[in-house]
């Protein structure tokens, strides 16, 4: 009957509005910080009990880490935890507590090896997405007791708690008898687990709680860390997985995100760093430039306050036809203005850098290396490279990697105002390219140029039936004036780079073996691309290597060139709407 009772929802619900008014323990003070220092990282394994969604994982804190939580707890003072006992519904109780309200501890204490033993937790299709950042310590001494009762589930801004996390203390070295936690099934004890210094006990709660009590404790002390587990259907963006490991006290100078691509991801990086980050870099694209109005000046290029969504001055259709124009364009401008708006809102600076057709080292794509191979055999193949009769004059800004890296280390020493005026990069954007903007024709020549090839075969084919790797975006080239005026920063000249990236692919090429597995991935996509052309293509590439290896001396690339080395990873696709960057 009790127990039908107490595992009524209405009943539950009662019980903790009554815990709050009644049982003399102040209700957690929000934001208070325990500031206890981050437990130490550890590969923790969760053990199986007799019953099932009841688990144990020992170690989790270390003698020292339980030691200086209770010094803390002391410290700051316990409270009389009482109960009006079960003639009211509520379970006997009477022992000491703290509670309060720190998620930072609460995350460092998941992400100090909790996470990666529950990780295989389910509730339904929920899984663990971190600790309840309510926080309490009980204290039981001589007599003090929590009599049966089952915990409710509670809802909190991640998701809802589903399972209860106590961490022993205390235990039998310190002198500690009784206070075992004992679970009852059908009317029977089931299982009795007993206080063992820095274990977890990790038990199943709301409508699926077993009835439990802690035991009196007849000689020492008994503390006992209490959580709960959350669990959440959202996805954890990968990314930000391991920057949740490392977060607990730390702040960074500034971060450099390259990886963000969705409005959610962008969400999930705010809610990371809020607080403690004291400079944003967003990496975006040209891209956004196409879900954006028309622009109204009458420059040949776009400028950073190009990238507006129209209003109500086209219909709703048109609105939501030019968002689908461009994927990734549409998700880069959602992230910008989701940065803006929690800026705005008094949150942290940042500033985003627009690039344009990437290429040069670390460009995770092939692409530049397909047309430096095709533009070295296209007239020995009679294989004239591609040039979309829609582009023809397009103009086409590249940029170069090395130039971001200069411009993100200047953004970041202006937003940190380590030279000066912040305020001109705070919330704004950056386009970033080489000032040469080729056509596609022009761009095949430069290409040509270092490779030896004087004048580079094209033919002009339809949109549909071309392979054209350049541009990538629809709006035509970017203007660079702001970040060179503003940063103060100066793009490489175009036929430069393009002649060090040309060097660098001579090398792989030649190195061969080193490099065989990046090498057939390539092969593999160019006769993708050529069709019926993609055999000769191959067969021809791989016999002028073969043939120049006897002969050529060439430098080996050395560590820090290998360190640079652009090669494409055949794993580098990422599931997910937004697309990658410049990815084939
Ligand atoms: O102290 C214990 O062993 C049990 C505590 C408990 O059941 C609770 O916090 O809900
Ligand atoms: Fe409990």
């Amino acid at each position: 009957m009790r127990r039908r009772l107490l595992s009524s929802r209405w009943v539950l619900r009662h019980i903790s509005k009554a815990r709050r008014m009644r049982w003399g323990g102040r209700p957690p003070e929000p934001g208070r910080r325990f500031e206890a220092a981050a437990p130490r990282q550890k590969e923790l394994k969760i053990q199986e009990t007799r019953i099932p969604n009841i688990f144990l994982v020992p170690g989790v804190l270390d003698t020292d880490e339980a030691a200086s939580l209770i010094a803390k707890a002391e410290e700051s003072g316990f409270e009389l935890q009482t109960s009006r006992g079960p003639a009211f519904g509520e379970a006997l109780r009477h022992h000491s507590r703290i509670s309060f309200e720190d998620q930072q501890f609460a995350d460092a204490l998941w992400n100090g090896g909790l996470h990666a033993a529950l990780a295989t937790l389910r509730v339904g299709r929920r899984r663990p997405a971190g600790l309840n950042e309510n926080i309490r310590i009980y204290k039981y001494s001589g007599g003090d007791v929590f009599g049966k009762h089952v915990d409710g589930s509670n809802q909190t801004a991640r998701g809802n708690t589903e399972f209860t996390l106590l961490i022993y203390l205390s235990g039998e070295e310190h002198d500690l008898v009784g206070g075992e936690t004992v679970f009852y099934a059908s009317g029977a004890e089931a299982l009795r687990v007993r206080p063992v210094t820095g274990q977890a006990l990790v038990h199943r709660h709301g409508s699926e709680c077993l009835l439990h009590e802690s035991l009196p404790v007849s000689r020492g002390v008994k503390y006992v860390l209490r959580s709960d587990v959350v669990f959440t259907d959202r996805k954890v963006f990968p990314a930000l997985r391991d920057v949740n490991g490392m977060l607990f006290q730390v702040i960074f100078d500034a971060v450099v995100d390259f990886s963000t691509r969705t409005l959610d991801e962008m969400k999930q990086a705010i809610e990371v760093f809020r607080d403690r980050v004291a400079f944003y870099v967003f990496i975006s694209s040209h891209a956004v430039y196409d879900v954006s109005k028309n622009r109204t000046h009458q420059e040949p290029f776009l400028l950073e306050s190009d990238a507006v969504r129209p209003g109500r001055e086209i219909s709703p259709l048109d609105r939501w036809n030019l968002k689908g124009r461009s994927t990734r364009g549409d998700n880069e401008l959602e992230c910008e203005e989701e940065l803006l708006k929690q800026y705005n809102a008094g949150g942290f600076p940042y500033v985003t850098l627009r690039l344009g057709n990437v290429f040069g080292p670390k460009e995770n794509t092939i692409r530049y290396w397909l047309l430096h191979l095709w533009v070295k055999a296209c007239v020995a193949l009679t294989l004239p490279l591609h040039i979309d009769t829609s582009l023809v004059s397009t103009r086409i800004s590249m940029t170069y990697t090395p130039d971001i890296a200069e411009a993100v280390v200047r953004a970041i020493s202006r937003g940190l105002n380590e030279t000066c005026c912040p305020e001109k990069v705070h919330g704004e954007a950056f386009n970033l390219a080489c000032e040469e903007m080729p056509t596609q024709r022009e761009l095949y020549n430069y290409i040509g140029e270092p490779a030896g090839v004087p004048y580079v075969e094209t033919i002009e084919t339809p949109r549909n039936h071309s392979v054209v790797l350049y541009p990538d975006n629809l709006g035509g080239p970017i203007s660079v004036t702001k970040a060179q005026e503003v940063l103060r920063w100066s793009p490489t000249g175009l036929s430069k780079a393009l002649r060090s990236v040309a060097r660098f692919y001579e090398r792989i090429m030649l190195e061969g073996k080193k490099h065989k597995g990046q090498i057939e991935f390539m092969y593999r996509k160019m006769k993708a691309m050529l069709g019926g052309d993609g055999p000769r293509f191959v067969e021809w590439t791989r016999a002028q290597y073969a043939e120049r290896r006897k002969t050529e001396l060439y430098d080996e690339l050395d560590d820090e060139d290998e360190d640079d080395i652009i090669l494409a990873r055949s794993d580098s696709k990422r599931p997910g709407k937004g697309g990658r960057r410049g990815e084939l």
